[in-house]
C-alpha cells in the first residue's frame, strides 16, 4: 500500500510557520488579489486565498473586475498597486477573460510584488539557480518530496506537460534536485514507455483518467497537480489513483493533494516579499 501524501495537513503545518514568522515583522504582509469576470472555479480560488492570507496573519485587498474589463484599465490598476507600500504581492488570477493579454497583464507586475513567479524577470532568475521567488505548485510538489523524505537525486524523474506555469519550472526545480529529468508533452510518441521509467512521475495534463497502472514503475512516487472533473461532476486529478496506488510507493491525491500546498507555498511567497520591502526601507 502507498503512502499517501497529505497536501492538507502538509500546508496547514507550512501556514501556521508562516503565521508565526510574519508576527516578527513590524508591519502584517498584504496581497493585492485581482479577480476578472465571473468565473466560479476562479472565485473559490480567491475565496481560498484570502483566507489562507486571514489565517497567517496578511491583508488582502481584492480587486473583482467586470467581465468586460479593459486591457488599459487592468493595467492601470497593476502600475497602482505596483506604487502602494501596502501591497507586498499582486496576483491576478488566472485565466484573464479572452480578450485580455494574459502576457502583458503578466509582465505589467513588478517583479518584487510577482509572489507568482510569473513575471519573465523571475522565470531567469529561476532559470539560473538564484530565484527570487519559488513558483508556487512546483515548489508545494518540492515541499512535498522533501517532508516525505523522497530525494530527487539521481532519480528518473518524468514531467508530463509543458507549461509555462507548471511543467516548465517543475522540470527546472526537480534538474537544481540533481534529476535527470524529461519533460513530456502531447506530441511525445509512445508516452507509456517513458512514464514507465520514472522513479518520480509528476502529471499536470488535464486529463481524467490518463495515468493507468500499466504506465507506472512498481515502487514509483507519483505526484498529480492536474485539477479535473469527472463525468459525475467530481474533482479528480489525471492518475486513476485507485489503480495505480497499489503501484506507487507514494502517491498524492486530488483534492488535497498538490492544490492545497500551491496555495500555502503563495503564502510563503508574500512573506519573502514582505521581508524583503520591509528591510529595504
Ligand atoms: N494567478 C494564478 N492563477 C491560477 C493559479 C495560480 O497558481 N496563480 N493556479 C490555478 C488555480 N489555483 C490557484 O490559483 C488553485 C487551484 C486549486 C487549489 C486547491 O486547493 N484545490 C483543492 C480543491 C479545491 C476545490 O474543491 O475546488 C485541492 O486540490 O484539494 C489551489 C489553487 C489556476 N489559476
Amino acid at each position: 500500500m502507498a503512502t499517501r501524501i497529505d497536501g492538507k495537513a502538509l500546508a496547514a503545518k507550512v501556514k501556521e510557520e508562516v503565521a508565526v514568522e510574519a508576527e516578527q515583522l513590524s508591519r502584517r504582509p498584504g496581497l493585492a488579489v485581482i479577480l476578472v469576470g465571473n468565473d466560479p472555479a476562479s472565485r473559490v480560488y480567491v475565496n481560498g486565498k484570502e483566507r489562507d492570507c486571514a489565517e497567517c496573519g496578511f491583508r488582502s485587498f481584492e480587486h473583482a473586475l467586470p467581465e468586460d474589463t479593459a486591457q488599459e484599465t487592468l493595467l492601470g490598476l497593476i502600475e497602482e498597486l505596483n506604487r502602494d507600500p501596502q501591497v507586498d504581492g499582486i496576483l491576478c488570477q488566472l485565466p484573464l477573460p479572452a480578450h485580455l493579454d494574459e502576457d502583458a497583464v503578466l509582465n505589467a507586475i513588478a517583479p518584487d510584488k510577482d509572489v507568482d513567479c510569473f513575471h519573465p524577470y523571475n522565470v531567469g532568475r529561476l532559470m539560473i539557480g538564484d530565484p527570487v521567488f519559488l513558483p508556487c505548485t512546483p515548489a508545494g510538489v518540492m515541499e512535498m518530496l522533501r517532508e516525505y523524505g523522497i530525494s530527487v537525486r539521481g532519480k528518473r524523474c518524468v514531467v508530463l506537460g509543458r507549461s509555462n506555469i507548471v511543467g516548465k519550472p517543475m522540470a527546472m526545480l526537480l534538474l537544481q534536485q540533481d534529476g535527470t529529468v524529461t519533460v513530456c508533452h502531447s506530441r511525445t510518441p509512445d508516452l507509456a514507455a517513458i512514464t514507465r521509467q520514472a522513479d518520480i512521475l509528476v502529471s499536470a495534463v488535464g486529463r481524467v483518467g490518463l495515468i493507468t497502472a500499466d504506465m507506472v514503475k512498481e515502487g514509483a512516487v507519483v505526484i498529480d497537480v492536474a485539477m479535473n472533473r469527472n463525468e459525475a461532476g467530481k474533482l479528480c486529478g489525471d492518475v486513476d489513483y485507485e489503480a495505480v496506488e497499489p503501484r506507487a510507493a507514494c502517491i498524492t491525491p486530488v483534492p488535497g493533494g498538490v492544490g492545497p500546498m500551491t496555495r500555502a507555498m503563495l503564502m510563503r511567497n508574500i512573506l519573502a516579499a514582505a521581508r524583503r520591502h520591509q528591510a529595504e526601507i
